[in-house]
């Protein structure tokens, strides 16, 4: 069976499109058909943080009725399905339901789950992915300005008839907390899935256009990505993951070009 999830915050920079491009990854990791989907249609990030250099063909074409969904799909890590956004202000406005809805039960024929990249803020663009889904996970900061905007998400998405399947803190650092878990669940009413602590290995691995799941699989927020990706799809969770090793190619051109200190 299919699930959908749209992946939503109220507030910006919460860390949604990590969150989305990293449990699509750890979930194609683990051979579960896996497609993500960025309806930021302002912002179109999810392209960027994969690394995909060329998407002539985006969401925005194929709402506008300009081109099928399957020319919109790019591959990524352990064969994650990609749909980028187009960066456009026109965003949903104008596009038609239905064709919306063709593209999206498209998609759900073609995974088993699906991960909506959804805009920050109450915009039509922001309100239109809340309604889609099964369940709206809520990428949360924890301070109070994010959990805030996220209760207006929360409020928002019972509104209109959809559900919340819990929230995620996102950059947890260490005791520098200004909310903790339980207060968290307190002030939103939902349970926390989990938590992903700040971690450098994020920004790196996105400087270098790709996932910290694919770059650093040891690392604190790697760990916990696969812990939300386990909880999701009911696998077991691997506590020891391999690191990725380097290629032959790598090994090979540090051995040639090392330089002594
Ligand atoms: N756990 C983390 N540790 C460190 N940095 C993080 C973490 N999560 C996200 N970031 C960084 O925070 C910034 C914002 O993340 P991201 O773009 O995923 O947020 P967003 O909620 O999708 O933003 P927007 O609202 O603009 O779409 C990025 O630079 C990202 O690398």
């Amino acid at each position: 069976m299919i699930r959908a999830y749209t992946i939503a915050s109220g507030k910006g920079g919460t860390g949604k499109t990590t969150v989305t491009a990293n449990l699509g990854a750890a979930l194609a990791q683990h051979g579960r058909k896996t497609c993500i989907v960025d309806m930021d249609m302002g912002m179109a990030n999810l392209a960027l943080v994969l690394g995909l250099a060329e998407t002539p063909v985006t969401l925005h074409e194929v709402l506008a009725g300009e081109a099928p969904i399957r020319d919109a799909i790019y591959e990524g890590p352990y064969g994650l399905k990609i749909v980028p956004s187009g960066l456009s202000l026109r965003g949903f406005q104008n596009a038609d339901p239905e064709r919306l809805k063709d593209v999206m039960r498209d998609l759900t024929e073609r995974c088993d789950f699906l991960l909506l990249d959804a805009p920050a803020g109450i915009s039509t663009d922001a309100v239109v992915p809340l309604t889609m889904a099964d369940e709206v996970l809520l990428v949360v900061n924890p301070e109070i300005a994010s959990l805030v905007d996220a209760l207006k998400i929360k409020i928002l998405t019972e509104t209109i008839g959809g559900a919340i399947g819990g929230a995620i803190i996102n950059r947890a650092d260490g005791e520098n907390f200004d909310v903790n878990r339980k207060q968290i669940e307190k002030m939103l009413g939902v349970s926390v899935i989990d938590t992903i602590p700040e971690d450098a290995n994020v920004r790196r691995a996105a400087a270098a256009r790709t996932l910290v799941v694919v770059k650093s699989p040891g690392s604190g927020s790697s760990k916990a990505f696969r812990r939300i990706a386990a909880s999701l799809a009911g696998f077991p969770v691997e506590e020891e993951p391999q690191e990725v090793q380097d290629g032959f190619i790598e090994r090979l051109a540090r051995a040639l070009f090392r330089r002594e200190p």
